[in-house]
């Protein structure tokens, strides 16, 4: 099928149909599809992906009533060791890649949502005054969750490996939601909403956003625009899944504005491996040409020096200075 993914200067679009509905073939056309988004550009949309669209709204007031609380009630919650709470604005820094000399904090805050596996233990903190935002939010977590799940299959034959290869490696993950809010700014010089970075995780899933401001980093070094598909998720592949494919699935360079006069919230779920999952060059990645790049590392290791390099509080911890605001 020719697809707009033979060109490198947009993001191309999948529909998951047919491979969700098990029609013949599908699941091989779909991952041969895949493969060669994710050799050429690392960000695709997808359409059909089941996450009921009420729901992806319903994240989305969930995210504006959060960040419209008082801030001495979202600072009671703020961001803890488990990465799990309230990240208060102008705290991160995109460090971790090294892409560029942005040092200037993102003009945003979030909440982070963490996966709630065993009810007698629960990890998240949630705000009083807001009774439904826990069930809305893990509602969504899950949602989001069993797509990326469904997804993995489709990864594994893109990397002509069994389709069940992924499944176990991923069933317990530390993924993450973030709830976004980008107020509308001025942006000076070298500042952003949030500034480019690439993702750590295996992969992102993105709820298509009414607001627009996201933005990607061609190939070709040239920053574009994500155009609104209403509906639909964008997705990257992320550090982890690069790193994994010994760079041959890109973990591409991404940015966000918010350049309208009204907020800006995005809903990001970070999918990832379990934390003991250990990610080395996948078969078929190396050959002689093609030395592994990346040093052995688990997933839970890779994670830990990647929020010490992003966040404050995580540097903090270790006595180092927070960076100026
Ligand atoms: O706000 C967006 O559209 C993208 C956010 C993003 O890239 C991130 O949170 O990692
Ligand atoms: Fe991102």
């Amino acid at each position: 099928m020719p697809l707009d993914s033979d060109r490198t200067d947009s993001i191309p679009v999948i529909d998951l149909g047919p491979c969700f509905a098990g029609e013949p073939g599908a699941l091989e056309a779909t991952a041969a599809d895949l493969h060669r988004i994710c050799e050429t550009v690392g960000f695709l949309f997808i359409r059909n992906h089941g996450v009921p669209v009420d729901l992806m709204r319903e994240t989305f007031a969930a995210a504006a009533a959060f960040h419209a609380l008082p801030l001495e009630e979202k600072m009671a919650l703020k961001l803890d060791d488990r990465m799990q709470g309230y990240l208060p604005y102008k705290s991160s820094v995109a460090r971790a890649n090294g892409l560029n000399a942005v040092r200037k904090p993102n003009e945003n805050e979030a909440f982070f949502v963490n996966p709630e596996r065993d009810p007698a233990h629960p990890v998240n903190r949630w705000p009083d005054s807001l009774p439904s935002f826990r069930e809305v939010t893990l509602r969504y977590y899950a949602a989001v969750e069993a797509l990326a799940l469904r997804m993995l299959p489709i990864y594994a034959r893109a990397l002509d490996l069994p389709a069940d290869y992924f499944g176990p490696l991923c069933d317990r993950s530390l993924s993450s939601l973030r709830l976004t809010h980008y107020p509308p700014v001025e942006y000076g010089a070298d500042e952003f909403g949030i500034a480019p970075h690439t993702d750590s995780s295996f992969i992102t899933l993105l709820a298509q956003n009414p607001v627009p401001g996201l933005q990607i980093r061609t190939q070709a070094g040239e920053w574009i625009d994500a155009p609104v598909l209403p509906d639909t998720f964008v997705v990257n592949t992320g550090d982890v899944l690069n790193r994994w494919t010994n760079g041959r699935f890109l973990s591409t360079p991404h940015r966000a504005f918010n350049k309208e006069p009204k907020p800006r919230y995005a809903i990001p779920f970070f999918f990832h491996p379990n934390p003991e999952t250990l990610i080395e060059a996948l078969p078929g990645c190396t050959d002689a040409a093609n030395p592994p790049k990346f040093p052995p590392q688990t997933v839970g290791d890779y994670m830990a020096a990647f929020r010490g390099a992003n966040y404050d509080h995580f540097r903090q911890k270790k006595g180092e200075a927070a960076p100026a605001s």
